[in-house]
């Protein structure tokens, strides 16, 4: 007997700090970040024809301007999957809710379902600081949420790192109570990933059996390993995730390599 074809996996693609300004054309450490969103979401049109779910993690503004998330939200329309939103240090709630139109089933913190998978996209954001924290509702909302999924399988979406990616600057900005965090997923074995914006590099690792994933900006990259701000001057890029029906991941990073976006390294910080 000819054995049953395993169903294909679930293809999602992360896209994450895109820093976009009111005005088109400004550029973020000398990158003009429109136009290296355009030219990462060129290459997920071209690379991703099967994608089902887009996870956008945040910076998604870099001044925060309504302007901004207009065109971010209208240049992500051209996608024919559904876009879900999570909010950054840069991002401003109330300019990003009147772009989606007050419409806010899609920005953190909610939870989506798709074949086999649960996602809960939380809010680690506080407002005018830079380090991220999950608050006593954001982890009440994740417990709830994690209480009621109704998948095998969990995948939870954040902005800051929940671990030390090795870089000490980058390091006193991880969400603020880690321990507190994993301690809550523990308790629920279906959580198979958590998925992070904000340190602009890609990391994989893996904690308590729980896969963990970075991933690069769609703008400026940092440098892996540096103590102090330094930029990398790698392209810009996303995630793309194969989530298979029994839980296990595939993974990759894909960047725009045949464009030198030549930022500014000898800048110390913004
Ligand atoms: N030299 C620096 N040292 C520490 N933090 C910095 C430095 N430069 C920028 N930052 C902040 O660190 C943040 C990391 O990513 P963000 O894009 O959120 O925005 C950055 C700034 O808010």
């Amino acid at each position: 007997m000819i054995p049953p074809t395993p169903a294909p996996p679930l293809r999602v693609v992360q896209l994450t700090d895109c820093h976009l300004f009111a005005d088109p054309g400004t550029r973020l450490l000398g990158v003009d970040t429109q136009y290296s969103l355009e030219m990462v979401l060129a290459r997920v049109r071209r690379e991703q024809p099967d994608c089902q779910l887009v996870l956008a993690t945040g910076d998604l503004s870099q001044d925060g301007s309504e302007r901004s998330y207009r065109r971010l939200i209208d240049m992500m329309a051209a996608l024919p999957m559904p876009v879900y939103w999570l909010e950054g240090n840069h991002d401003i709630s109330a300019p990003l809710v009147a772009a989606l139109d007050g419409d806010c089933s899609r920005l953190s913190p909610c939870v989506t379902e798709l074949g086999d998978w649960t996602f809960v996209l939380l809010d680690s954001s506080v407002p005018d600081e830079v380090p991220g924290d999950l608050s006593g509702a954001d982890m009440a909302f994740l417990e709830q949420a994690l209480s009621a999924a109704r998948t095998a399988h969990v995948m939870v979406c954040l902005h800051h790192h929940p671990v030390p990616m090795g870089s000490a600057w980058l390091d006193a900005q991880q969400i603020a109570d880690p321990q507190g965090f994993f301690a809550l997923l523990r308790r629920f074995p279906a959580v198979r990933a958590v998925v992070w914006g904000h340190v602009h590099q890609a990391f994989e690792g893996e904690r308590d059996g729980i896969k963990l994933y970075s991933t690069p900006s769609t703008c400026v990259q940092f440098k892996p390993g540096s103590a102090d701000f330094a930029l990398d001057d790698c392209g810009p890029g996303y995630r793309w995730f194969d989530l298979h029906a029994d839980g296990a991941i595939d993974s990759g990073v894909s960047r725009v390599d045949d464009i030198d976006f030549a930022p500014d390294l000898t800048v110390t910080g913004y």
